[in-house]
């Protein structure tokens, strides 16, 4: 494995930037890779419901015939692509007991016959994983012979190259595949293979690696695994096969970009609400009256004008500007938290009296910060919910398309676990609700992890009545929306630079911008 694909999950960004962008996030056997490199385009349309499946690719084979190498090489060849995952069956070993890991440890047990794993978590882990949900998978020892107690989160692959001798047994696994692949190799040169890399990679003397091969290994192979050659689209060559990988990546590419085709098709009609050009006025779609927009808007309040008016000031100092950014994000998180169920809850108050109160009655809670600007948010969500845990979502528009592209996402363990996912109540922090890309972006991947939709509190200070609010509005209705104020106006201009620290001339630039606005708040509070 080149060390470029090599990333642990507990690496910071920093490293991985330096290394380039792949990761690995497996950790025992180093097979399952995540590899991301120019983000992920949307893969959801403009009612909010998913467009498209993630690519599926099955590669089946004997062991040591080289589906790892041609999964690699695969992802190799498809460089600037979205996001890929490499899921071995490896991981998919089942758990054993005391009695089958003493065989285990002699030789003993057949870990080549179609029962030794679990088909239904496999099929069912990359059944979710090609619905664009997360999946937590097993990870599995070859050294201990166990599955381990932990498992391994996965989310957002554009494809999926699924790996494992017998890749292509079960129908309902080949059920899932969008094209099959079958890496035919010479027995002798599998079996050196596999004696050099079971000696270096998984703790076995040559002695044992013989035994187990003629025991299992190689009646399987016939039995079991060369039979499925039959299901496969393509026959690869074990060896020599750069001209065979080619082929498959034209064709997964064109796949793809139909796949791309469709989507852009259908986002495009959100840009038919944003207005254009230099003028000030900006026309407003009926779905975007105030009225139908169904916003929890912060009480219009003197106290509450004069925050606003220091914000939206240019003169305003950058300490200035994060004062009073952490005063509101703290005033409209309290009031967000009303959005949340309170159950009855009685105490006994010091003078010996009851005393009827409530108490709240969400039993996880936890925080999701669209970065950069919604990262301002967090000081005063952490003032009002004491030690919540905060996660975060990196998307930004591609610069030549224009379109949301998902960088990163660091979720709370509680929206990542399914079984948590369904009973949080996630608030999603960012500053502002402008175009509503990265909004629509950030509910789409909540949903895909089993959030509820009516479990959602988007929190912002500002929301663009003539932007991508009706949109979302529209695809996402039990979505909670909070917000300081709502201003009007929506369109592509000129952003004036916060004039300070880091940019002392204060350089503008084209984007898209609300009017009166706040300018930048990402730059003028982190710059
Ligand atoms: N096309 C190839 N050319 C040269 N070596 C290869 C090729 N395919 C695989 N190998 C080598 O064979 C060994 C086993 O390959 P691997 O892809 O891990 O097999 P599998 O995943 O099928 O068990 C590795 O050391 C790998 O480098
Ligand atoms: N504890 C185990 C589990 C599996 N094996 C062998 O792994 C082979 C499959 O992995 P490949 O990467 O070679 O496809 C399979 O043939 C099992 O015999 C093992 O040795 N120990």
């Amino acid at each position: 494995m080149p060390d470029e694909f090599i990333y642990d999950l507990g690496e910071t960004q920093d490293n991985v930037s330096r290394r380039g962008s792949s990761r690995d996030l497996s950790l025992q056997p180093k097979k399952n890779i995540v590899l991301v490199s120019h983000g992920r385009p949307p893969w959801y349309g403009e009612d909010g419901q998913r467009i498209c499946d993630a690519f599926v690719i099955g590669v089946a084979g004997g062991s040591a015939s080289g589906k790892t190498h041609v999964a690699r090489e695969i992802v190799r060849n498809l460089g600037s692509i979205p996001t890929v995952i490499i899921l071995s069956q490896d991981s998919f070993y089942k758990y054993h007991n005391e009695e089958e890991l003493a065989l285990a440890h002699a030789n003993m047990l057949d870990f080549d016959h179609p029962d030794a794993l679990d088909m239904p978590l496999f099929a069912s882990c990359l059944s979710d994983l090609k619905a664009c949900k997360q999946s937590n998978i097993p990870v599995y020892s070859f050294a201990e012979h166990q599955r381990l107690k932990e498992t391994k989160y996965l989310y957002g692959a554009t494809i999926i190259i699924a790996e494992g001798i017998m890749a292509l047994v079960d129908p309902a696994l080949r059920a899932l595949y969008d094209l099959k692949v079958f890496v035919q190799c010479d027995s002798d040169l599998m079996l050196a293979r596999r004696i050099k890399r079971d000696v270096k990679e998984r703790g076995r003397d040559v002695h044992g690696i013989l035994d187990q091969y003629l025991r299992y290994v190689k009646p399987s192979y016939d039995n079991f695994v060369r039979p499925t050659a039959t299901h496969a689209d393509i026959i690869v060559p074990g060896s020599n096969n750069a001209v065979a990988i080619d082929l498959i990546c034209t064709h997964i590419r064109s796949q793809l970009q139909e796949r791309t085709n469709r989507f852009r098709q259908k986002m495009a009609i959100p840009h038919l609400y944003l207005t254009t050009g230099s003028g000030s006025g900006a026309s407003t779609p009926p779905e975007s009256r105030l009225e139908d927009l169904d916003l929890t808007v912060l009480p219009d309040t003197p106290q509450l004008k004069g925050i606003f008016t220091i914000l939206r000031s240019k003169e305003t100092s950058r300490q200035d500007f994060i004062f009073f950014v952490d005063r509101l994000s703290t005033i409209l998180v309290e009031f967000a938290l009303q959005l949340l169920p309170y159950v009855p809850k009685v105490v006994v108050t010091p003078v010996g009296v009851e005393a009827h109160g409530k108490k709240l009655g969400a039993q996880m809670v936890c925080g999701v910060s669209i970065l950069r600007s919604g990262g301002a948010l967090e000081r005063g969500f952490r003032r009002v919910i004491n030690d919540v845990p905060i996660g975060s979502l990196l998307v930004q528009s591609d610069a030549t398309s224009g379109e949301p592209m998902l960088l990163q996402t660091m979720l709370p363990v509680c929206v990542r676990l399914r079984n948590l996912a369904q009973d949080s109540w996630v608030f999603l922090l960012d500053a502002q609700i402008g175009t509503g890309a990265a909004a629509f972006m950030s509910i789409r991947i909540l949903l895909d992890h089993g959030v509820r939709e009516d479990h959602i509190v988007f929190v912002t200070f500002l929301v663009a009545r003539g932007g991508g609010v009706s949109v979302l509005r529209r695809a996402f209705p039990g979505v909670k929306i909070v917000c300081g104020a709502v201003d009007e106006i929506m369109k592509e201009g000129w952003l004036e630079g916060y004039k300070g620290e880091g940019n002392p001339e204060g350089k503008g630039r084209k984007c898209w911008v609300m009017q009166p606005g706040m300018g930048q708040i990402g730059d003028r509070y982190y710059l």
